[in-house]
């Protein structure tokens, strides 16, 4: 018999039900709730008399519909939804985050950094970008709101299991290649559906020199591949990262976990159903110039003429998304005017994220005509970057510093862009109507995001 993978071996130790025919029943170690996706599942509870099984393992966080500029919530419902959560976590004993405390933040950022989401753990939000959790070596899924119904009341969720699929990076890259270029390379080379079905792992020299910031980048984006899991093998940086967190094991427990922990990663004859290899050592910043994130190209290169692919699919979405972005073929990425910069989200707003942003700042100026939000992925974010004085550098540069929340991310909250505003963007998603109604999308890196603020037009740091 051959080995496991990493993925197989955390499946396998939480299986509770196996039978031919059917899902596996597997055991949920956390599960994160946010406003968004969990009304309807409370609401099937209380019709059916449940109670929530382990409310010490669920976590509930505000934050898609939060405002970053203040405590008040104007639209009526985003401010239901954020009252029916903080009402439905006091009828369960659900610890809560609200706007405005501690530790609220977006659910992907705070409960890495409090320590709760561990190696060889699974782990369940009604959130698609769920996915990031597997930078520690979980298992993390995004699920609908029957299933986090399913997992309020049994604290189990009925799964297939994913086929897998290997990402090997090979060689260094070079020093201006963050982990967000490097997941939008992988998604630009396999396509915004290319891993579906598949659980992702990434592995190689790029992947082990990044931080658990980078890594929950590039396992956030798993879902824009088509994959709802992605994972990395734990290693010294992640036992690192989580020695001085709150929920970490302490004491005996602690060696005992580190020990187990290490043990989790794929064998050497582990199989996997398919492999990409990606070299990464002529690689370059990227960005994105289409409605989903696998239309993305180096920022040297220009906007793909939609005649240039053989694929009549691509070629026709090519010519859609040209269209929405407002764009001509064969324009340099770099040539492309931007109004608005938005550096936050579950996917970019950790605070090696903001220092990113700001090395490039410091004593520059944003670009009069453009505006750029600096939102903090969490409370505690914002309260490290302000120890730093990176708030001084955001705002001394002419940039918005904001409270924690979803913000431009995703326009269900106020800060939305107007009209067919054009947005270089921290976040995951280029969708049509994503960040605003006509709103256009540029996913960037925290670097680009910034050098492309102060240059008026998408630009990397070195050009400044
Ligand atoms: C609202 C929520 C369910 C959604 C998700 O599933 O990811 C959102 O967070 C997103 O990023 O699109
Ligand atoms: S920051 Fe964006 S991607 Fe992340 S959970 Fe919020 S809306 Fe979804």
């Amino acid at each position: 018999m051959s080995g496991r993978t990493l993925v197989e071996k955390v499946w396998d130790d939480h299986l509770v039900h196996r039978a031919d025919g059917e899902p596996d029943l597997l055991y949920v170690d956390l599960h994160l709730v946010h406003e968004a996706s969990s009304p309807q599942a409370f609401d099937g509870l209380r019709q059916t008399g449940r109670r929530v099984r382990r409310p010490d393992l669920t976590l509930a966080v505000e934050d898609h519909n939060v405002p970053t500029d203040s405590l008040l919530i104007s639209d009526p419902m985003g401010r239901a939804q954020v009252e029916q959560l903080a009402a439905n976590c006091a009828e369960h004993g659900i610890e809560h985050l609200r706007h405005g405390t501690a530790h609220q933040g977006v659910v992907h950022v705070v409960a890495p950094e409090l320590g709760l989401v561990q190696p060889g753990m699974t782990v369940i939000c009604g959130d698609s970008h769920t996915s990031t959790h597997g930078a520690f070596g979980a298992l993390a899924f995004g699920v609908g709101t029957s299933d986090v119904e399913h997992v309020l009341a049994t604290q189990t969720l009925p799964m297939r299991r994913p086929r897998t699929m290997a990402v090997d990076f090979v060689g260094r890259p070079s020093a201006d290649v963050t982990a967000k270029d490097l997941i939008l390379a992988v998604i630009a080379r396999i396509g915004a559906n290319g891993a579906h079905g598949h659980a992702l792992e990434y592995r190689g020299e790029a992947v082990t020199a990044l931080t658990m910031a980078g890594r929950m980048t590039m396992c956030n984006m798993s879902v824009e591949a088509g994959a709802r899991v992605g994972v990395i093998a734990p290693d010294e940086t992640t036992f690192a990262y989580l020695a001085d967190r709150p929920a970490r094991p302490t004491g005996a427990a602690w060696d005992d976990a580190v020990a187990w922990w290490r043990t989790l990663r794929s064998d050497p004859d582990a199989v996997f159903d398919r492999t990409v290899d990606i070299d990464v050592t002529a690689l370059t910043p990227f960005v994105s110039w289409g409605t989903n994130p696998g239309q993305s190209v180096p920022l040297g290169a220009a906007v793909p003429d939609p005649a240039s692919f053989t694929d009549p699919g691509q070629r026709s979405a090519a010519e859609r998304a040209l269209d929405y972005m407002g764009l001509v073929p064969h324009t340099p990425m770099r040539d492309i005017g931007i109004d608005t910069v938005f550096l936050g989200s579950c996917t970019n707003g950790r605070l090696d994220d903001l220092r990113a942003a700001a090395e490039v700042l410091r004593d520059r100026r944003v670009d009069s005509r453009v505006r750029m939000l600096v939102v903090p992925g969490s409370m505690d974010v914002r309260r490290r970057a302000e120890a730093e004085g990176l708030h001084e550098v955001f705002q001394s540069a002419g940039a918005e510093w904001r409270l924690s929340g979803c913000s431009m991310c995703m326009g269900m909250n106020a800060d939305r862009a107007q009209g067919s505003q054009r947005i270089a963007s921290t976040s995951n998603r280029n969708y049509e109507g994503r960040q605003g109604d006509r709103a256009r999308t540029h996913l960037v890196s925290p670097a680009v995001a910034a050098a492309t603020a102060v240059a008026g037009r998408l630009a990397a740091p070195s050009e400044l």
